[in-house]
């Protein structure tokens, strides 16, 4: 399972626990996209930078190590879920024995296309700062840590809804057969959790991202990410995308 996370135990304590543990990378990676400006040279459709490829250099770079990636064996987890998933090459490296929790119809869910379009629509305009500084390879890779943390944290929600399904079937079989979306969603939303995940991510926003200074104690009010865009993003994209994926996990649960 995730990091933190030892894999033999499968409860909804255990997940909560990994999702904690990944809202401290997101806000690690949103830290270190912000040391570059947009670059926005690095999204443009239409300066075709790789010759022979068509498209953006963010594209190119994405692919290039998403291809990698794949050999390397990363998409064998089923954790993990790319963002070019066509023409991938196939794993190289002898397979791993994940635990297989999820039902098999997970496999397919990957709204990882609604992810890259807030990342880079939405989101980083809130938390760069205008301006090209030319690094458009390290800004690229910053960017796809960025995504990879977003996505594996929203792709998580197949395991949230797993073990919310386990551990109540009684509850969830008859909106399940009745491909009752609203009835699920309503189901599995717990309105005082999604609060304390949202106050949790701004305070670790506030604690991990302020000036350290070594010679007195005098607390900055400069962060490297703005607090309160992390709570937004949680509040307007990570917990609804998770959300959306829990559905769409547990649509398929008893196909
Ligand atoms: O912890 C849960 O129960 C989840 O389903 C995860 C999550 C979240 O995305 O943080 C989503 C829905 C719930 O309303 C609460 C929190």
């Amino acid at each position: 399972m995730a990091e933190g996370s030892s894999g033999s135990e499968f409860t909804l304590d255990s997940i909560r626990k990994s999702l904690i543990r990944q809202e401290d990378t997101i806000v690690f990676c949103l830290m270190e996209r912000a040391r570059f400006p947009m670059n926005s040279a690095l999204y443009n459709q239409s300066l075709d930078l790789v010759p022979g490829f068509s498209g953006p250099l963010v594209d190119f770079i994405v692919q290039e190590t998403e291809a990698v990636q794949a050999k390397a064996g990363r998409y064998v987890n089923p954790e993990e879920n790319p963002f070019f998933p066509d023409n991938l090459p196939p794993s190289l490296v002898p397979n791993y024995n994940y635990s297989q929790v999820l039902h098999s119809g997970g496999a397919s869910i990957n709204i990882n296309k609604a992810i890259w379009d807030m990342y880079l629509n939405q989101l980083l305009p809130l938390f760069v700062v205008a301006g090209d500084d030319g690094n458009y390879a390290s800004t690229a890779a910053s960017d796809l840590s960025c995504l990879q943390a977003l996505s594996r944290r929203i792709h998580y929600g197949k395991f949230v809804a797993e073990i919310k399904f386990r551990d109540a079937p009684q509850d969830y079989e008859p909106p399940i057969r009745a491909k009752d979306a609203d009835e699920l969603m309503k189901l599995l939303t717990d309105e005082r959790v999604e609060k304390m995940v949202k106050k949790r991510v701004e305070k670790k926003a506030i604690v991990f991202g302020q000036d350290v200074s070594g010679s007195n104690n005098a607390v900055s009010k400069h962060y490297k990410v703005d607090p309160s865009v992390v709570a937004r993003l949680y509040d307007e994209w990570v917990i609804p995308l998770t959300k959306r994926v829990e559905v769409e996990y547990l649509i398929r649960r008893l196909d």
